[in-house]
């Protein structure tokens, strides 16, 4: 478990300061995928930095399974240290060195004996799927297999924590993909809490748990995936969810709600889990005698559940389009009109 706890990182540099964490609370739980999301200098390095005391808190404090790393002896931290793995955007790899060498490294720095190291980096490398690259530099390697080995690297140590700093950044989208699903193997197999950061939503939704939302060194919004991605709050965090959900209105149906004279309301229609089984179209205009048309409409999932995002126009009488929207909000569906926003 990681918790932050009022964190402030200010940076100082002559006379200027820079407040890049201006009070955290997040608490990550053991075993979570936690995703931090922001855009560039919202303060997603300092935070997770402080994590592994690659810097350190100005104010506040992190916790790292209940203790305070800041508070420890420097034989503590380094023990610390060896359950923290990190991977990074750029992979940080010793380019003179050998594959198994670069895995190798926090092993040898803990002098274990050769032996098992070389026991430990095959298994490694098998389990990142480069079991034949072992001799190799990492010059010679693809930007996905380089991240692989910074991810062998990471797990020498078996630590409990895995950081994750924008470790998708430099990939193309297959190959994020690819890591993505390690990154889940990771979580799943060998039972390691993630804390990654990223300015990708994709990555958010693809592999994350819970996500918070950082903008100037402060935590706009957190929760689930599913909650936040289905219902956001703050505008930078609808930005983000716009980004990868696809439910932006087509401008020549933002026309059309323009004109619309009001005859015939238009209302998004958001249904998740079970109601996304349920015919309730076809049941509340049979009800209430209503045509209902359906403008624009996507499913997806989120989290493994099914979300639906529906713009229809109800056609009918007024009183029993009231009728008909307190009978699906009655289902649990969420309804909200559209005129009022798309103008
Ligand atoms: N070592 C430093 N000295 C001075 N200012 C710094 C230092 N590191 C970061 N900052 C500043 O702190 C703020 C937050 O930076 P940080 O790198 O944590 O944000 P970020 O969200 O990770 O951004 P990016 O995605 O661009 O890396 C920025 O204004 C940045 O310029």
């Amino acid at each position: 478990m990681i918790q932050f706890e009022a964190v402030e990182k200010t940076y100082v540099s002559g006379k200027q300061q820079v407040h890049a964490l201006n009070g955290i609370d997040l608490t990550v739980e053991t075993g979570e995928i936690y995703g931090v999301i922001g855009f560039s200098g919202a303060g997603k390095s300092s935070l997770i930095r402080t994590v592994n005391l690659l810097e350190r808190p100005s104010k506040g404090r992190v916790l790292i399974h209940g203790e305070d790393i800041s508070t420890l002896s420097a034989r503590k931290i380094r023990d610390t240290r060896k359950d923290i793995g990190m991977i990074f955007q750029h992979f940080n790899l010793l380019n003179s060195k050998t594959v198994h060498h670069n895995i190798a490294m926090p092993l040898l720095l803990a002098k274990t004996p050769k032996a098992e190291v070389d026991r430990k980096v095959a298994e490694l490398l098998e389990f990142v799927g480069l079991a034949d690259q072992a001799k190799k530099y990492p010059d010679q390697l693809s930007g996905g297999q380089k991240q692989r080995i910074g991810i062998a690297r990471a797990l020498a140590t078996n630590p409990s924590i895995l950081l994750c700093d924008e470790a998708t950044s430099a990939l193309d989208p297959q190959t994020t993909q690819s890591i993505l699903d390690l990154l889940r193997r990771i979580n799943q197999e060998y039972n390691i809490t993630i804390l990654l950061i990223t300015h990708e939503m994709g990555v958010i939704r693809e592999i994350c748990d819970k996500v918070a939302v950082l903008e100037e060194g402060r935590v706009i919004e957190q929760g689930s995936v599913f909650e936040v991605f289905t219902n956001p709050k703050h505008s930078t965090t609808k930005r983000f969810v716009r980004s990868v959900m696809n439910d932006e209105l087509p401008d020549s149906l933002l026309e059309q709600i323009r004109h619309n004279d009001g005859a015939r309301p238009i209302y998004r229609v958001q249904f998740t889990g079970n109601s996304v089984g349920q015919p309730f179209m076809s049941r509340v205009s049979r009800e209430f005698q209503l045509d209902l048309n359906v403008l624009f409409g996507n499913i997806t999932e989120l989290q493994g559940i099914p979300y639906g995002n529906l713009i229809v126009e109800f056609d009918g009488a007024p009183t029993e389009i009231d009728r008909a929207l307190a009978s699906i909000r009655n289902d649990n569906i969420q309804v909200e009109e559209v005129q009022q926003h798309a103008g």
